[in-house]
C-alpha cells in the first residue's frame, strides 16, 4: 500500500493554479518534493494535511480519504511546517503540554531525549528561540508520538550545516524501520542526493515527474554541441536550451533518444538533480 495517494488534485489561488496533480508516496521510503519558489509544494503538503481544501481531486493517507472532517489519520503523521505553528508566548515545555495529549502514543522519554540531543532549553519562550531552534523543536515534537509517516515542509531551511547533516542522519535512521515513510520538501537538492529514494518534482503547479531517484538520474542527460546541430525539431527535443557564441547546452529527458539523435556530434554530461531542476524550470516541459 502507498502511504499517500494524490489523484487529480486541483487548486487555484488567483493566478496560481495547481492542476491534474497525481502521484503516490510509497510506504517505507523517503520521497523528496522539489520545485522552484511558488511551485506549489507547501500548498500540496497542506492539502495532504487537510489544511487546504482542494477544488478538485482526492488525497488519501494510508488508504483513508483526507478531508476537513477526517482527523484520525493525523495520529500517524509527524508534521513539520515551514511556518511557526506554535504559540509564541509559551515556553517549549508549556507548548509540549498542549500538544502531547492529542497523541495517544506520546512518548515523554523519547521527547526528553530529543530535547537533550538538540540542546533545546525547555524553559525558553518560543518567541525567544532562533529559527533553527524552532525547527529542531518541531522535529522533537513530531517524532515523539511515534508517527509512521513524517511530512516535512522544508525541514532543513534555517539549519546550520552541522545540524542539517544530523537531521538527515536522523531521517535515515527513522526510515530503517520498515513501516516508516517520509515526504519532505526542500530547495536543497543535495539533501535529496544524500537520503531520498524517490523524487517528486513540481513546477508551476504541475507535476514534472515522480520516480525513483536512480531512474530519474538514469533517464536524463545534458547535451552540449555546436549551434549547427540546433534545428527546429531538435529544439523540441531538449529542455531549457542555453545558447552562447560557442554552442548550446540543453537537457534531454530521454538519454537513449538523445544519444541516437546526436551520436558523436555532441558531448554528453550526467546531470545532477539540481541541473534537472534548473533546465526543466527554464524549459517548463514535463518528461516524455
Ligand atoms: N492562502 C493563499 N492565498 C493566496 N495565494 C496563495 C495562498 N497560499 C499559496 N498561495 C499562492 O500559491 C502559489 C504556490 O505557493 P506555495 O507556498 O505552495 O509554493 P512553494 O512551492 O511552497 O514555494 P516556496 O518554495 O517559495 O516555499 C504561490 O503563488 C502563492 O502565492
Amino acid at each position: 500500500m502507498n502511504a499517500i495517494e494524490v489523484e487529480g488534485l486541483g487548486k487555484s489561488y488567483g493566478s496560481f493554479t495547481m492542476s491534474e496533480m497525481s502521484f503516490s508516496v510509497p510506504r517505507g521510503y523517503i520521497t523528496g518534493l522539489i520545485g522552484p519558489n511558488g511551485a506549489g509544494k507547501s500548498t500540496l503538503i497542506k492539502t495532504i494535511m487537510g489544511m487546504v481544501v482542494p477544488d478538485k481531486g482526492e488525497v488519501s493517507v494510508f488508504g483513508r480519504s483526507v478531508g476537513p472532517q477526517e482527523g484520525d489519520y493525523k495520529q500517524d503523521i509527524g508534521y513539520i511546517s515551514d511556518e511557526n505553528i506554535f504559540y509564541d508566548y509559551l515556553t517549549l515545555e508549556q507548548m509540549k503540554r498542549i500538544v502531547a495529549p492529542f497523541y495517544p502514543r506520546w512518548d515523554e522519554e523519547l521527547y526528553r531525549r530529543y530535547m537533550d540531543q538538540f540542546e533545546l532549553p525547555s524553559r525558553k519562550k518560543i518567541k525567544d528561540c532562533s529559527k533553527g531552534m524552532k525547527m529542531k523543536y518541531s522535529i522533537a515534537l513530531a517524532m515523539s508520538h511515534h508517527p509512521s509517516l513524517l511530512i516535512m515542509d522544508e525541514p532543513t531551511a534555517g539549519l546550520d550545516p552541522v545540524f542539517r547533516r544530523e537531521l538527515l542522519d536522523l531521517l535515515a535512521e527513522y526510515i530503517l524501520e520498515e513501516e516508516h515513510t517520509i515526504l519532505f520538501s526542500t530547495h536543497l537538492t543535495t539533501d535529496l542526493d544524500r537520503v531520498a529514494d524517490y523524487v517528486t518534482f513540481i513546477n508551476r503547479g504541475r507535476l514534472v515527474f515522480s520516480d525513483t531517484k536512480d531512474d530519474i538520474l538514469e533517464s536524463y542527460l545534458i547535451v552540449k554541441g555546436g549551434k549547427d546541430l540546433l534545428d527546429g525539431d531538435i529544439r523540441n527535443e531538449l529542455l531549457g536550451i542555453r545558447e552562447s557564441d560557442l554552442g548550446f547546452e540543453g537537457l534531454s529527458s530521454d538519454r537513449k533518444r538523445a544519444q541516437q539523435l546526436f551520436g558523436d556530434k555532441a558531448l554528453y554530461e550526467q546531470p545532477t538533480l539540481e541541473d534537472i531542476m534548473y533546465f526543466t524550470a527554464k524549459g517548463g516541459k514535463p518528461r516524455a
